[in-house]
Protein backbone atom coordinates (compact mmCIF):
# COMPACT_ATOMS: atom_id res chain seq x y z
CA UNK A 1 0.00 0.00 0.00
CA UNK A 2 1.72 3.15 -0.50
CA UNK A 3 0.79 6.41 1.68
CA UNK A 4 2.73 8.57 -0.82
CA UNK A 5 -0.32 11.09 -1.18
CA UNK A 6 -1.36 14.60 -0.09
CA UNK A 7 -4.40 15.18 -0.08
CA UNK A 8 -5.57 18.76 -2.07
CA UNK A 9 -8.21 20.12 -0.07
CA UNK A 10 -9.94 23.16 -1.86
CA UNK A 11 -10.26 26.74 -0.36
CA UNK A 12 -13.57 28.49 0.09
CA UNK A 13 -14.11 31.30 -1.41
CA UNK A 14 -17.55 33.40 -0.93
CA UNK A 15 -18.24 35.22 -4.60
CA UNK A 16 -21.13 37.22 -4.99
CA UNK A 17 -22.34 38.73 -8.17
CA UNK A 18 -23.82 41.63 -9.21
CA UNK A 19 -22.79 42.90 -5.85
CA UNK A 20 -23.81 46.91 -6.09
CA UNK A 21 -25.77 46.28 -8.94
CA UNK A 22 -26.16 48.44 -12.28
CA UNK A 23 -26.19 51.86 -11.12
CA UNK A 24 -23.92 52.21 -8.37
CA UNK A 25 -21.58 49.70 -9.78
CA UNK A 26 -21.20 52.20 -12.83
CA UNK A 27 -20.64 55.25 -10.77
CA UNK A 28 -17.83 53.44 -8.86
CA UNK A 29 -16.37 52.51 -12.20
CA UNK A 30 -16.18 55.67 -13.27
CA UNK A 31 -14.55 57.19 -10.00
CA UNK A 32 -12.12 53.87 -10.49
CA UNK A 33 -11.45 55.46 -14.42
CA UNK A 34 -10.61 58.64 -12.80
CA UNK A 35 -8.33 57.74 -10.12
CA UNK A 36 -6.86 55.48 -13.19
CA UNK A 37 -5.94 59.07 -15.32
CA UNK A 38 -5.13 60.45 -11.80
CA UNK A 39 -1.89 59.78 -9.47
CA UNK A 40 -1.69 56.10 -8.74
CA UNK A 41 1.94 54.52 -8.15
CA UNK A 42 3.29 51.27 -8.74
CA UNK A 43 1.79 48.51 -6.40
CA UNK A 44 4.11 48.06 -3.50
CA UNK A 45 4.69 44.28 -1.26
CA UNK A 46 5.55 44.01 2.26
CA UNK A 47 4.86 47.87 2.96
CA UNK A 48 6.86 49.63 1.13
CA UNK A 49 8.66 47.46 -1.66
CA UNK A 50 8.38 47.75 -5.41
CA UNK A 51 9.50 44.28 -7.04
CA UNK A 52 8.08 43.75 -10.73
CA UNK A 53 8.95 40.55 -10.93
CA UNK A 54 6.27 39.57 -8.25
CA UNK A 55 3.83 42.39 -8.59
CA UNK A 56 2.92 44.76 -11.70
CA UNK A 57 0.16 46.89 -11.16
CA UNK A 58 -0.74 50.34 -9.99
CA UNK A 59 -2.20 51.59 -6.78
CA UNK A 60 -3.89 54.47 -5.30
CA UNK A 61 -6.10 55.09 -2.34
CA UNK A 62 -9.33 55.48 -2.92
CA UNK A 63 -12.80 56.12 -1.06
CA UNK A 64 -15.66 53.69 -1.56
CA UNK A 65 -18.19 54.05 1.76
CA UNK A 66 -21.07 52.47 -0.51
CA UNK A 67 -19.01 49.06 -0.96
CA UNK A 68 -18.24 48.81 2.67
CA UNK A 69 -21.64 49.56 3.69
CA UNK A 70 -22.90 46.26 1.34
CA UNK A 71 -19.61 44.21 2.58
CA UNK A 72 -21.20 45.11 6.16
CA UNK A 73 -24.49 43.57 5.05
CA UNK A 74 -23.40 40.45 4.44
CA UNK A 75 -20.67 40.01 6.50
CA UNK A 76 -22.28 37.83 9.04
CA UNK A 77 -22.73 35.20 5.93
CA UNK A 78 -19.36 35.46 4.86
CA UNK A 79 -18.05 34.81 8.37
CA UNK A 80 -20.02 32.14 8.98
CA UNK A 81 -19.15 30.46 6.06
CA UNK A 82 -15.09 31.09 6.17
CA UNK A 83 -14.95 30.36 10.02
CA UNK A 84 -13.44 33.72 10.89
CA UNK A 85 -15.01 36.48 13.15
CA UNK A 86 -14.24 40.04 12.13
CA UNK A 87 -15.87 41.06 15.49
CA UNK A 88 -13.79 44.83 16.19
CA UNK A 89 -12.42 45.18 12.95
CA UNK A 90 -11.57 47.73 10.79
CA UNK A 91 -11.27 48.15 6.90
CA UNK A 92 -8.23 48.78 5.20
CA UNK A 93 -8.77 48.97 1.30
CA UNK A 94 -7.16 50.93 -2.32
CA UNK A 95 -7.87 50.18 -5.36
CA UNK A 96 -5.64 48.55 -7.79
CA UNK A 97 -5.11 48.82 -11.70
CA UNK A 98 -3.74 45.73 -14.00
CA UNK A 99 -3.51 46.57 -17.12
CA UNK A 100 -0.98 45.06 -20.25
CA UNK A 101 1.20 42.46 -18.99
CA UNK A 102 0.15 43.26 -15.14
CA UNK A 103 0.28 40.30 -12.90
CA UNK A 104 0.47 39.66 -9.38
CA UNK A 105 2.38 36.29 -8.38
CA UNK A 106 1.64 33.80 -5.64
CA UNK A 107 1.48 35.22 -2.36
CA UNK A 108 -0.39 35.25 0.97
CA UNK A 109 -2.14 38.07 2.46
CA UNK A 110 -0.97 37.19 5.70
CA UNK A 111 1.43 34.68 6.03
CA UNK A 112 1.13 34.17 9.85
CA UNK A 113 4.33 36.35 10.48
CA UNK A 114 3.22 39.88 8.38
CA UNK A 115 0.20 41.23 8.66
CA UNK A 116 -1.49 39.19 10.65
CA UNK A 117 -3.96 41.65 11.59
CA UNK A 118 -5.75 40.93 8.46
CA UNK A 119 -8.51 38.64 9.24
CA UNK A 120 -10.46 38.79 6.01
CA UNK A 121 -9.80 39.69 2.36
CA UNK A 122 -12.20 40.91 0.05
CA UNK A 123 -11.94 41.83 -4.00
CA UNK A 124 -14.45 44.10 -5.64
CA UNK A 125 -13.74 44.03 -9.37
CA UNK A 126 -15.00 46.18 -12.02
CA UNK A 127 -14.28 46.54 -15.97
CA UNK A 128 -15.95 48.45 -18.69
CA UNK A 129 -18.15 46.39 -20.96
CA UNK A 130 -17.56 44.64 -22.82
CA UNK A 131 -14.48 43.30 -21.07
CA UNK A 132 -11.76 45.25 -22.66
CA UNK A 133 -8.80 42.72 -21.26
CA UNK A 134 -8.34 38.75 -21.37
CA UNK A 135 -6.81 37.00 -18.63
CA UNK A 136 -6.36 38.52 -15.10
CA UNK A 137 -8.63 35.76 -13.13
CA UNK A 138 -8.20 35.40 -9.46
CA UNK A 139 -5.81 32.29 -9.30
CA UNK A 140 -6.27 30.44 -5.73
CA UNK A 141 -4.65 27.25 -4.46
CA UNK A 142 -5.79 24.38 -2.94
CA UNK A 143 -4.30 23.68 0.57
CA UNK A 144 -1.76 20.44 -0.03
CA UNK A 145 -1.59 18.22 3.35
CA UNK A 146 0.85 15.06 3.10
CA UNK A 147 -0.81 12.04 4.21
CA UNK A 148 1.81 11.51 6.39
CA UNK A 149 4.43 13.24 8.04
CA UNK A 150 7.16 11.54 6.02
CA UNK A 151 5.77 12.33 2.70
CA UNK A 152 5.87 16.92 1.94
CA UNK A 153 4.15 18.41 -0.81
CA UNK A 154 5.79 20.50 -2.85
CA UNK A 155 5.12 23.22 -5.25
CA UNK A 156 4.50 20.81 -7.93
CA UNK A 157 2.02 19.16 -5.91
CA UNK A 158 -0.29 22.54 -6.06
CA UNK A 159 -3.91 22.22 -7.90
CA UNK A 160 -5.84 25.57 -7.94
CA UNK A 161 -9.39 27.44 -8.98
CA UNK A 162 -9.39 30.23 -11.57
CA UNK A 163 -12.20 32.92 -10.76
CA UNK A 164 -13.11 35.58 -13.32
CA UNK A 165 -12.51 39.18 -12.25
CA UNK A 166 -16.13 39.81 -13.21
CA UNK A 167 -17.44 43.39 -13.27
CA UNK A 168 -19.33 44.05 -9.92
CA UNK A 169 -18.49 40.54 -8.40
CA UNK A 170 -16.94 40.22 -5.68
CA UNK A 171 -14.96 37.64 -3.48
CA UNK A 172 -14.02 36.91 -0.28
CA UNK A 173 -11.73 34.64 1.68
CA UNK A 174 -9.01 33.74 4.21
CA UNK A 175 -6.17 36.46 3.97
CA UNK A 176 -3.82 33.15 4.55
CA UNK A 177 -5.05 31.69 1.51
CA UNK A 178 -2.56 30.96 -1.70
CA UNK A 179 -3.67 32.90 -4.70
CA UNK A 180 -2.21 35.19 -7.63
CA UNK A 181 -3.37 37.70 -10.44
CA UNK A 182 -2.95 35.96 -13.58
CA UNK A 183 -1.30 38.10 -16.47
CA UNK A 184 -3.80 40.66 -17.82
CA UNK A 185 -3.36 41.29 -21.83
CA UNK A 186 -4.92 44.33 -22.29
CA UNK A 187 -4.14 44.95 -25.81
CA UNK A 188 -5.58 48.62 -25.99
CA UNK A 189 -2.76 49.94 -22.88
CA UNK A 190 -5.59 52.38 -22.27
CA UNK A 191 -6.28 53.39 -18.37
CA UNK A 192 -9.90 53.03 -18.30
CA UNK A 193 -9.38 49.51 -20.24
CA UNK A 194 -8.02 48.24 -16.73
CA UNK A 195 -8.88 45.01 -14.36
CA UNK A 196 -9.88 47.47 -11.42
CA UNK A 197 -10.04 46.00 -7.93
CA UNK A 198 -11.18 47.80 -4.53
CA UNK A 199 -9.00 45.41 -2.40
CA UNK A 200 -8.82 45.19 0.98
CA UNK A 201 -8.96 43.53 4.23
CA UNK A 202 -11.20 43.65 7.80
CA UNK A 203 -7.65 44.06 10.43
CA UNK A 204 -7.97 43.85 13.69
CA UNK A 205 -8.28 46.71 15.32
CA UNK A 206 -5.28 48.04 17.59
CA UNK A 207 -5.11 47.26 20.82
CA UNK A 208 -5.64 50.81 23.06
CA UNK A 209 -2.59 50.83 25.23
CA UNK A 210 -4.63 50.52 29.04
CA UNK A 211 -4.32 53.06 31.46
CA UNK A 212 -2.51 50.54 33.74
CA UNK A 213 -0.17 50.22 30.54
CA UNK A 214 0.53 53.48 30.77
CA UNK A 215 0.80 53.77 34.27
CA UNK A 216 3.80 51.73 34.74
O1 LIG B 1 -6.95 41.59 -7.69
C1 LIG B 1 -7.05 40.47 -7.24
O2 LIG B 1 -7.76 39.58 -7.75
C2 LIG B 1 -6.28 40.09 -5.99
C3 LIG B 1 -5.24 41.11 -5.59
C4 LIG B 1 -4.41 40.66 -4.44
O3 LIG B 1 -4.23 39.49 -4.24
C5 LIG B 1 -3.81 41.63 -3.51
O4 LIG B 1 -3.81 42.84 -3.80
O5 LIG B 1 -3.31 41.21 -2.44
FE1 LIG C 1 -3.56 39.21 -2.25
Amino acid sequence: MSTNAVWLLPVTVCRITDFLGKQASAALLERAVAAANGAMTPSTIDGDKVIPDVRRSRSCWFAAPELLEAINEVREAVEHMLDVSCHDTEPSYCLNMHNDGDFYRAHQDNDGVACTDRLLTFVYYLHGTPRPFQGGELRVFDVPVPLTPEKTATWGDRTWRDWEPEHDSIVFFRPTVWHEVRKVICPSGRPEDSRFAVNGWLCRRPKLPSSRDAAS
